[in-house]
């Protein structure tokens, strides 16, 4: 079975201590995960090495980064590189989350610079994708969100792309509380499977993680994660609430 994964990203909230006692409250649950099952952190630059310590010693539970630098190093203050990541043995790092694309002006072919930077030192991105409502009111979407995998993706071999994990975030439900149905995401998520399937074969569309992302909360979860080609999913609000993403954890294929 494909690796299925939910990721907390905690984007710019908590301070050091909440962020203690809320991995404290999640871990304490000691969900055991499957082994095609993954609990993945993303949390503050700051509080790396403190995630990393509490997951220490458990089974497919990691701890990412929320963006790296598309340069590999130098005079780039305020920069984190992805080998500065490697060198804390940092798994993952999210990149292209939305926020990042309209807030910091980040645009497909940096992207692709980061993927390069983090594949090249061993992280796996959650690479993510998704359309603003406008581009959804004229039923642009699957078309847009081909362009954003090409310009940042599909120059990458079978194997490299074989590493990577896409978060489909339709940007109209990221906090919003208006989730995408099951039914809309299962339609993305076939439709950027085929994708992949068509730039390199369906073996390899087949084994890489599409993850759903926009207002996923424990009351939904179980419904969105059994669509066949959503494998889990990166949370925002709710993963910041121990006892939601317990249960969101818990909904894993
Ligand atoms: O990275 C997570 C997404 O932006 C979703 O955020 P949300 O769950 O708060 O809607």
């Amino acid at each position: 079975m494909r690796q299925q994964i939910a990721a907390a990203n905690w984007k710019m909230n908590l301070t050091y201590q909440q962020g203690e006692q809320l991995l404290d409250a999640i871990l304490k649950e000691n969900i055991a995960l499957a082994d095609h099952q993954a609990a993945v952190f993303a949390v503050p630059f700051p509080y790396l090495m403190m995630a990393s310590q509490k997951l220490s010693g458990r089974t497919n539970y990691y701890v990412s980064a929320q963006n790296c630098s598309d340069v590999k190093a130098g005079a780039y203050t305020g920069e984190v590189s992805a080998e500065m990541l490697k060198s804390i043995n940092i798994g993952y790092c999210v990149l292209g989350h939305s926020e990042r694309r309209e807030y910091f002006s980040e645009r497909n072919q940096s992207l692709a610079q980061k993927v390069q930077l983090c594949l090249d030192n061993g992280i796996t991105p959650i690479f993510c994708c998704g359309e603003s409502l406008s581009i959804r009111e004229v039923g642009a979407q699957e078309g847009f969100v081909e362009t954003q995998l090409m310009e940042s993706l599909f120059h990458f071999s079978e194997a490299d792309i074989r590493k990577i994990v896409i978060a489909y975030e339709p940007i109209w439900a990221i906090g919003t509380g208006k989730t995408a149905t099951a039914a809309q995401a299962q339609e993305m998520h076939a439709h950027i499977r085929h994708l992949f399937a068509k730039k390199y074969n369906k073996a390899t569309a087949d084994h890489i993680p599409i993850l759903y992302g926009g207002s996923v909360k424990a009351a939904n979860a179980m419904e969105l994660f059994h669509s066949p080609d959503v494998d889990g999913g990166l949370v925002g609000g709710a993963s910041l609430v121990a006892t939601e993403f317990i249960s969101i954890i818990r909904a894993l294929k």
